[in-house]
C-alpha cells in the first residue's frame, strides 16, 4: 500500500469510529454564522440550558480552535480531563451542561492554537472520536464563524445530522454573510432547523422604546429568502454576558426559540 491509500485507510477507520461513537445521540445539531461576533457562542450556551433543563443530557463541542469561548462562558476555570478507558470524557459545567474544547488541552488559557487546516481537521475528528459519548441525548457544535476549514469538517464528519442553526444580527453586513453559510449548509445537504436573529433591538431601559441598533428584520428576510423557519429574535441585552444572568426578556425569547427549535427538530 503506498502512502496515499494508507491515509485514505486510516481516515476511513476513524470515520467508523466517529459514526460508532455518535451513533446514540439523539440529536446533533450544527450552531453556524457566516459572520463573527453575532452571538453564536450565547445562543449555543443558551439553547444547550434549555435541553438540560428540560431532562435531556447535552454536550457541546467547541469546535472553535483559535477563540474557544465556551469554557469561559460556562464558567469552567479549572477543568479536570479524566478518561473512561481510552475515551476523553466531557467536563461536567456547574449547570450540568458537559462541554468539550481545545482549551482543556492547552498549557494556559492565554496560549494561542498556531495552526493551520489539516491540524485543526485532525484534532476535530479526534474529538469526536476518542470523547465517551455514552450517554448524551443531544450534541451542540459550536462552530467558528465563516464557511472553512472548523465549519466543514464538522459538516463533513459528523454523520446524520439533525441540522443547523444560523444565527444573524439584522445588520445588512451580517446578512451578506450568512447568506454563504446559508448556501453551504445546503449545498452539504445538511437540513436547516431555522434562522435566529440576535441583537434584533435594545429596549430603552428608561422609556421601553425599542431602539433597532443594527436594522430591522435581516432575520426573518433571511429566512424567507431560502424558505427556512424562523425561529425568533433575542434583543440586545448587556445581562446576557453569563450563564447566570437574572431571568429577563431574553430568557422569555430564549424559551420561545427553543419551543420552534424542536419543533424543527420533530419535523425531520
Ligand atoms: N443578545 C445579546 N445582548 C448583549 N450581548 C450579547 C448578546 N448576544 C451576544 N452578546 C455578546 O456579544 C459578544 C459576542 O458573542 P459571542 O461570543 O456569543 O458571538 P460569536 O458569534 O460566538 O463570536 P465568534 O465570532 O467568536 O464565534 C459577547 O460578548 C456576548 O456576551
Amino acid at each position: 500500500m503506498n502512502t496515499e491509500d494508507t491515509q485514505k485507510l486510516a481516515i476511513m477507520k476513524q470515520d467508523v469510529e466517529i459514526a460508532r461513537a455518535l451513533s446514540n445521540i439523539k440529536h446533533k445539531i450544527v450552531v453556524m454564522s457566516g459572520k463573527g461576533g453575532v452571538g453564536k457562542s450565547t445562543i449555543t450556551v443558551k439553547l444547550a440550558e434549555e435541553f438540560n433543563r428540560d431532562g435531556y443530557k447535552v454536550c457541546i463541542l467547541d469546535a472553535d480552535i483559535h477563540g474557544p469561548d465556551i469554557p469561559e462562558m460556562m464558567q469552567v476555570h479549572e477543568p479536570e480531563v479524566t478518561l473512561t478507558g481510552n475515551k476523553i470524557n466531557p467536563t461536567v459545567t456547574p449547570s450540568g451542561v458537559r462541554v468539550l474544547s481545545i482549551e482543556f488541552f492547552l498549557p494556559s488559557k492565554d496560549t494561542p492554537v498556531i495552526w493551520r487546516g489539516p491540524k485543526k481537521t485532525g484534532a476535530i475528528r479526534q474529538f469526536l472520536s476518542d470523547v465517551n459519548w455514552d450517554g448524551i441525548d443531544v450534541l451542540m457544535v459550536d462552530n467558528p464563524p465563516g464557511t472553512g476549514d472548523e465549519p466543514l469538517t464538522v459538516l463533513q464528519s459528523i454523520p446524520s445530522i439533525n441540522g443547523a442553526v444560523i444565527v444573524t444580527t439584522p445588520h445588512k453586513f451580517a446578512i451578506h454573510d450568512v447568506k454563504k453559510c446559508v448556501n453551504m449548509v445546503k449545498h452539504m445537504k445538511i437540513p436547516v432547523l431555522g434562522i435566529i436573529e440576535n441583537m434584533s433591538y435594545l429596549k430603552c431601559p428608561s422609556c421601553g422604546e425599542k431602539i433597532f441598533l443594527f436594522g430591522k428584520e435581516g432575520g426573518k428576510y433571511l429566512a424567507e429568502k431560502f424558505n427556512l423557519r424562523f425561529l425568533g429574535k433575542v434583543p440586545f441585552d448587556t445581562r446576557m454576558t453569563a450563564t447566570d444572568a437574572p431571568p429577563t426578556l431574553i430568557h422569555s425569547e430564549i424559551r420561545k426559540i427553543f419551543k420552534n427549535l424542536k419543533e424543527s427538530l420533530k419535523d425531520r
